[in-house]
């Protein structure tokens, strides 16, 4: 019998629950997410994680509005989540997506950045390292099903899954454009766009910081397909299945090795790598930058 286990099952209340599928008496069915809620709630979590054992596929749905910003409780159960999918030999697979309507992450959230001390400043960034490397050295087949725009973090989040389906929506972008926000991205994150775009394109996209329409990210391949929105999630899973008709054991050693030489460089650096991030960010310059970026955002709106 078809059986969907639900890991994590913490979920914000108000959230659609359009994605949250579930399988009862053999039979798929869409499923309130409210009905769970007497297993397994919490207001304060940023994700939701539905296994389906059957097909070893997992879905993990970022549901922290208004933006899916990286804050340490999103960071936190992105670790959690990830640790427990791993060890689990019914998951194979893994779809990360959105329930924030228009927006896959905008990426970490400058709240955590700004105003902050060099304390704060190391455990969080030992937290967005943590969550590159869990993504990226990932065992499992690791799809992005990227339904919104995806700046910065967001975009580290694509860039480190296998593969990145995106909305064929011109009016959503991706990209690093951390040098817009007066901050550098990291060594690498870097190295992991240069294997995706290669040397020059990332130069130019990292210097420039810019964002890329759902189609001109086709263009360059930092996405692989465009798809309509109400697409991306069938897609993703359709994908899957292609993935997965390769054994486990040569796919997953063919990945590692691919990406070895990023991640050995990555753990030989890390502490001096947090160091960097924490006297960086603290410097008032960058305070300033970080806060007139933030102003702007506001600004925005009024
Ligand atoms: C020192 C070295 C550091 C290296 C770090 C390298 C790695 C990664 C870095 C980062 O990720 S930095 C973050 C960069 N992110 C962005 O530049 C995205 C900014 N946001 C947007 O462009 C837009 O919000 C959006 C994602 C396109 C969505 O647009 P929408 O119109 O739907 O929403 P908004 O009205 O703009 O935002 C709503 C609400 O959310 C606040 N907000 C948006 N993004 C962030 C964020 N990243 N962190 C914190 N808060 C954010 C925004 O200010 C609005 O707040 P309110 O006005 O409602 O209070």
């Amino acid at each position: 019998m078809a059986s969907v286990l639900r890991h994590s099952a913490k979920f914000t209340s108000g959230i659609s629950s359009s994605l949250a599928a579930c399988a009862r008496n053999g039979t798929a069915c869409a499923f309130p997410c409210h009905a769970f809620r007497h297993r397994n709630s919490s207001t304060s979590s940023k994700i939701r994680v539905d296994l389906d054992s059957s097909t070893g596929v997992a879905v993990m749905t970022l549901q922290g509005p208004p933006v899916n910003s990286m804050c340490m409780d999103f960071l936190t159960d992105f670790a959690i989540s990830m640790e427990k999918l791993e060890l689990d030999k019914n998951c194979r697979g893994l779809i990360l997506t959105s329930a924030v309507p228009k927006v896959f992450s905008a990426g970490l959230d400058i709240m955590e950045m700004y105003g902050k001390g060099p304390e704060h400043a190391t455990v969080f960034w030992r937290a967005v390292q943590e969550m590159w490397f869990k993504l990226y050295s990932s065992n499992m087949v690791t799809i992005a099903a990227v339904n919104g725009s995806s700046p910065a973090g967001g975009c580290l989040l694509a860039l480190s899954s296998d593969y990145r389906i995106m909305a064929d929506n011109p009016r959503y972008v991706i990209g690093l454009n951390e040098a817009q926000v007066g901050i550098v991205a990291p060594f690498w994150l870097k190295d992991n766009m240069v294997q995706t775009l290669g040397h020059r394109q990332t130069e130019k996209s990292l210097q420039l910081a810019q964002l890329y329409s759902a189609p001109d990210a086709l263009k360059i391949g930092l996405v692989d397909k465009l798809v309509p929105e109400e697409k991306v999630l069938s897609t993703a899973t359709e994908t899957m299945a292609k993935w997965f008709s390769i054994p486990d054991h040569s796919r997953q050693i063919t990945k590692s090795m691919m990406r070895k030489q990023t991640i050995d460089k990555f753990l030989s650096n890390r502490e001096t790598d947090i160091n960097n991030f924490a006297n960086f960010v603290t410097k008032d310059s960058i305070q300033k930058s970080l806060g007139t970026y933030l102003a702007k955002l506001k600004k925005k709106k009024a």
